[in-house]
């Protein structure tokens, strides 16, 4: 029998082909994918996950992975509602395209949880396919990291937040493992002590109308 483990709902945004699939993917099976489709409305899988400072300790770790093109847009909400975590992606290789969208959903976010207490959410901002520029003459990477700082430091300063910023390469693995153990090393304590105050159980509500998912074979994945 399937054991009861507390639930984590986890989501990814970011312009579409940002490589947000990719990135679950290789979080989950370690694996990289060259020849992903764009996701529609939104795919979700989990994953137990152990905590690295306490043996004790197991969460489930729900991944909703939303689909980037602008006409699910105003979809997104949804899949977002009730998530403890964001990661806001964009590509690296792309900067300028796909960084506005990432500061266009972390306003959304931060809106959010503004208007509604119980949708707090820990947003993190993932610069992806590092490999594609991290040794390349063309890509000006002082200038990139000096403008998502800029963007951070005066977002949290406004915000009263403290969103801070990974970078990642699907393609290699690098930067994967440790930002969802960085992340969730600094929730879980929260986390935990939320769950287990809880008096009566809450079951998350099913969303209904995820129109598709993708990420064929992967463990647990869920799609209708
Ligand atoms: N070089 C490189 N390519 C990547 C990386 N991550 C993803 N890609 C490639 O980028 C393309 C888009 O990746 P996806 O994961 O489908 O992008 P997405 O953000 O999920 O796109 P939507 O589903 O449309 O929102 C695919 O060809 C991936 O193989 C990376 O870290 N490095």
């Amino acid at each position: 029998m399937a054991e009861d483990l507390p639930n984590l709902k986890l989501v990814i945004l970011g312009e579409s082909s940002v490589g947000k699939t990719a990135l679950v993917h290789r979080f989950i099976t370690n694996k990289f994918d060259s020849q992903t489709t764009n996701t529609i409305g939104a795919a979700f899988i989990t994953k137990t996950y152990h905590s690295q400072k306490d043996p004790q300790r197991r969460l489930k770790l729900e991944i909703w992975d939303t689909a980037g093109q602008e006409r699910y847009r105003s979809l997104t909400p949804m899949y977002y509602r009730n998530a403890k975590v964001a990661l806001v992606c964009f590509d690296l290789s792309n900067f300028d395209d796909t960084f506005k969208t990432a500061k266009f959903w972390i306003d959304q976010l931060q809106l959010n949880s503004s208007s509604n207490a119980e949708d707090v959410i820990n947003i993190r901002l993932i610069g992806n396919k590092f490999d594609l520029i991290e040794s390349s003459t063309e890509v000006d990477t002082v200038e990139i990291q000096k403008k998502i700082d800029e963007f951070i430091i005066s977002f949290n300063t406004h915000n009263n937040t403290n969103i801070r910023y990974n970078h990642t390469s699907a393609k290699t693995g690098s930067g994967i493992q440790e930002l969802f153990d960085e992340i969730i090393d600094d929730i879980e304590d929260d986390f935990f002590t939320e769950f287990q105050n809880r008096t009566t159980s809450t079951t998350e509500g099913q969303i209904g109308s995820i129109l598709d998912a993708r990420m064929n074979g992967a463990p647990s994945s869920t799609c209708c």
